[in-house]
C-alpha cells in the first residue's frame, strides 16, 4: 500500500477580488522529500506556500498536513517552520536571542534552550557568532541565522520562499549545499520556492513547475528535463534550454506541431549532410565548452556545445544534424505527445 502523502494540496484556489492567484493546485507530497516550487515571476510560488503556511486561506480546495485537515488552520496550528529571502530578523537581538526567540515564546526551559541552541549553531557552522547582532553579520551568516531557527523549531515541514535571493551567487551555490545537508541529516520535509531551475533541479526531489497559477508539471528533475509535459516546461527546464522547431519544417513527423531537441543532441554536420542549415548568432565561452547560438527562421532557442574555446563569425552558416531518437514532440496547443507517436512517418 503507498504511505499517505505528508503534505496534501486538492484543488487549491485562491483570488483576490475575482482576480487569480492560483487555481487547481493539487499535490501530494512524501514525507521527507525536497519539493521545489519553480516558476517564472507571479505564476503563483509564493501564493501556495503562503495557502500552505496558512498566510493565506484558500477560496477552494483543502489542505491536509501529516493526515490533519489544516486548511482553515492558523499558521501556529500547522506543525511547520518557515524561511523568507528576507530572513526576518529581529536586528536589536544577538543571533543567539534570535535563534531561541520562538522557543522562548513557548516556554521552552532555559537548559533545553541552551541545548538546542548549541546543535542549531553547531549544524550551521555558526558556533562563536551568537553574541554578534544581524548587522555585523554577512548576507549568508545572516540566512544560517534563519535556517538555525527553522532548525530548533524542530518542525517536521520547513516552508523556504527564495531562502538565497539575497545572496551572491557562489555564496548561493555553497548554502544551497547546506540547506539540502540539512534537510536530510534532520529528514525533514522541505518545500521551497524558487524561481532559478538550476537551483530547483539540483536540490529537488521532486519539482512543481508552474506557470499564470497553474501547474504545468509534477515530477523528478530528470523527468522535467527528459520528458518536459508541455513547450512551456521544456523551454523553462535546461540551460540552455530545449530548441523548438516548427514541425512543418521536418516533414517525416506528421503529426508534431512543434519538435523539441536538446543542446546535447545537436551536432556539427559537413556541408551538404546536415539536416537543417542555420546561422551562426552568438558564440559564448563558458570555460569549459562554448555555446553556439544558431539562428533559423523555423525555430528557436538552438545552441551547439563545442568543447573548449570556439570562435566563429556570426552570420557564418553551420549545418547541423540529430538523431530521430532524440526529438521530443509538441501538438499544436504545446502538450508532449506520446513518444514516438510523432515519429511514426505518416
Ligand atoms: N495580496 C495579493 N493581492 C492581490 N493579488 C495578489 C496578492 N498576492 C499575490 N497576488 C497575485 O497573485 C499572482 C501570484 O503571485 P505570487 O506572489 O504567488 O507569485 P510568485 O510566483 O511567487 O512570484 P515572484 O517570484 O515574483 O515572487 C500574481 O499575479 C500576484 O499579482
Amino acid at each position: 500500500m503507498m504511505a499517505a502523502p505528508f503534505v496534501h494540496m486538492d484543488s487549491v484556489a485562491k483570488r483576490w477580488n475575482g482576480q487569480l492567484g492560483v487555481e487547481d493546485i493539487s499535490l501530494s507530497i512524501p514525507r521527507g522529500s525536497f519539493v521545489a516550487l519553480l516558476g517564472p515571476s507571479g505564476c503563483g510560488k509564493s501564493t501556495t506556500l503562503r495557502l500552505l503556511s496558512g498566510l493565506e486561506l484558500p477560496d477552494e480546495g483543502t489542505i491536509t498536513i501529516d493526515g490533519r485537515n489544516v486548511t482553515t488552520a492558523a499558521p501556529s496550528e500547522r506543525n511547520l517552520s518557515m524561511v523568507f529571502q528576507s530572513y526576518a530578523l529581529f536586528p536589536h537581538l544577538s543571533v543567539a536571542e534570535n535563534v531561541v526567540f520562538g522557543l522562548k515564546v513557548r516556554k521552552v526551559a532555559a537548559s533545553d534552550r541552551r541545548e538546542k541552541l548549541t546543535r542549531a549553531l553547531e549544524i550551521t557552522g555558526l558556533l562563536g557568532y551568537e553574541n554578534r547582532r544581524p548587522g555585523e553579520l554577512s548576507g549568508g551568516q545572516r540566512q544560517r541565522v534563519a535556517l538555525a531557527r527553522a532548525i530548533v523549531a524542530n518542525q517536521p515541514l520547513c516552508l523556504m520562499d527564495e531562502p538565497l535571493s539575497n545572496l551572491d551567487a557562489k555564496l548561493r551555490a555553497s548554502v544551497r549545499k547546506d540547506i539540502k545537508k540539512l534537510q536530510v541529516d534532520l529528514g525533514i520535509t522541505v518545500i521551497y520556492v524558487t524561481h532559478d531551475q538550476t537551483e530547483a533541479m539540483s536540490m529537488a526531489d521532486m519539482v512543481v513547475l508552474m506557470k499564470d497559477g497553474h501547474i504545468q508539471q509534477t515530477g523528478t528533475p530528470e523527468e522535467l528535463y527528459y520528458r518536459p509535459a508541455n513547450t512551456f516546461v521544456a523551454e523553462f527546464v535546461g540551460a540552455p534550454p530545449m530548441a523548438l522547431i516548427e514541425g512543418s519544417i521536418l516533414p517525416s513527423f506528421g503529426n508534431a506541431a512543434t519538435i523539441g531537441l536538446r543542446a546535447e543532441s545537436l551536432s556539427v554536420a559537413e556541408t551538404g549532410k546536415g539536416r537543417l542549415t542555420c546561422e551562426v548568432s552568438e558564440c559564448e565561452f563558458l570555460g569549459s565548452e562554448t555555446f553556439i547560438g544558431l539562428s533559423h527562421p523555423s525555430a528557436t532557442g538552438l545552441t551547439v556545445r563545442m568543447p573548449g574555446l570556439k570562435q566563429i563569425e556570426t552570420g557564418e552558416k553551420m549545418e547541423i544534424s540529430f538523431a530521430d531518437e532524440d526529438l521530443h514532440f509538441f501538438d499544436a496547443t504545446g502538450h508532449r505527445l506520446a513518444d514516438q507517436s510523432g515519429a511514426s512517418g505518416s
